[in-house]
């Protein structure tokens, strides 16, 4: 059954600060998406990822301030696509973005991203893509070449390239990620974009003036140097994936690299930030 997830219902008692350090816990492992409701949180992780011992690795399951049970099915990932066609809402980004389903209204912003993520990340709803699509908002990508690595929906390319950015690849290493984006430029006319299914070995020898990289800590501190090598003269890498709590170990790694640090923003204990060479 590969390209199944596995669901894991977490009933926490109780349920704050508990959910927040358990989606942190469990992002490092591989968990993709979370959903937190009134009990605990349900969280995904695809099948082929999940090793039998990986929650031994979940420190807040053994702690003994809190209660916290669970249970776990196999789903398919279109079920997950009707959950999101039923729950899903549009998200406006300051006054100049939304992004928001083919079914929705069109909407009065100059840049109006249609996105039908299915089961990819990115629909503007977590802190992590909002703080980028922030970020881009704030940056000219006027002729800018970018990559989008870790790209989910598409969303932060088919930005950049909205604002001008030219050539754009936008890349994942997850298949359904890679067929979603390529669903979702050519829903927002951005055809020119070039999408690739894989990772850091893609880049060898490429250069772009902006890289967005929104990852996760660790894969973010093993590719770093990758990324770095393709960065052009005063180019820009917009990071993001990952916990306030790690923005010195990023910026450390950066620093190590010849990025300097820019600027961040915060949302949720989430980070983006951005470096300069
Ligand atoms: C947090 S999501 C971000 C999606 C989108 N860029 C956004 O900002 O909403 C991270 C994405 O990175 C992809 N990914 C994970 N590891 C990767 C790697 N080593 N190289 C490229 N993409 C990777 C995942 O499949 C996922 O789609």
């Amino acid at each position: 059954m590969a390209g199944n997830y596995l669901e894991f219902q977490f009933i926490i008692e109780p349920v704050q600060p508990a959910s927040e350090i358990l989606i942190a816990e469990l992002g490092y492992l591989g968990f993709e998406s979370f959903v937190e409701n009134d009990n605990g949180i349900t969280a995904y992780i695809p099948v082929e990822e999940y090793e039998d011992d990986l929650l031994a690795n979940v420190h807040i399951l053994q702690s003994e301030e809190f209660e916290i049970n669970f249970n776990v099915n196999e789903i398919e990932r279109l079920n997950w696509n009707e959950e999101w066609e039923k729950n899903f809402t549009p998200i406006q980004v300051d006054e100049h973005c939304s992004v928001r389903a083919p079914f929705h209204p069109k909407t009065d912003v100059e840049f109006d991203i249609i996105i039908e993520p299915k089961m990819s990340f990115g629909t503007g709803h977590h802190a992590t893509t909002h703080m980028m699509i922030q970020l881009i908002l704030k940056n000219d990508w006027e002729n800018k070449s970018v990559l989008d690595m870790g790209c989910g929906t598409g969303v932060l390319a088919i930005l950049a390239a909205m604002k001008g950015a030219t050539p754009v690849d936008a890349i994942d290493i997850d298949n359904w990620c890679y067929l979603n984006t390529l669903e979702n430029i050519s829903r927002n006319d951005c055809e020119h974009i070039n999408v690739e299914e894989g990772g850091a070995e893609l880049l060898e020898g490429r250069k772009y003036d902006m890289i967005l990289a929104n990852i996760n800590r660790n894969i973010l501190l093993r590719d770093l140097p990758v990324y770095e090598k393709c960065l052009n003269e005063q180019g820009n890498i917009f990071l993001s994936g990952f916990y306030k709590r790690d923005l010195p170990v990023i910026e450390k790694a950066c620093k190590d690299l010849g990025l300097d640090f820019v600027e961040n923003i915060e949302r949720n204990d989430w980070i983006a930030a951005k470096f300069s060479r």
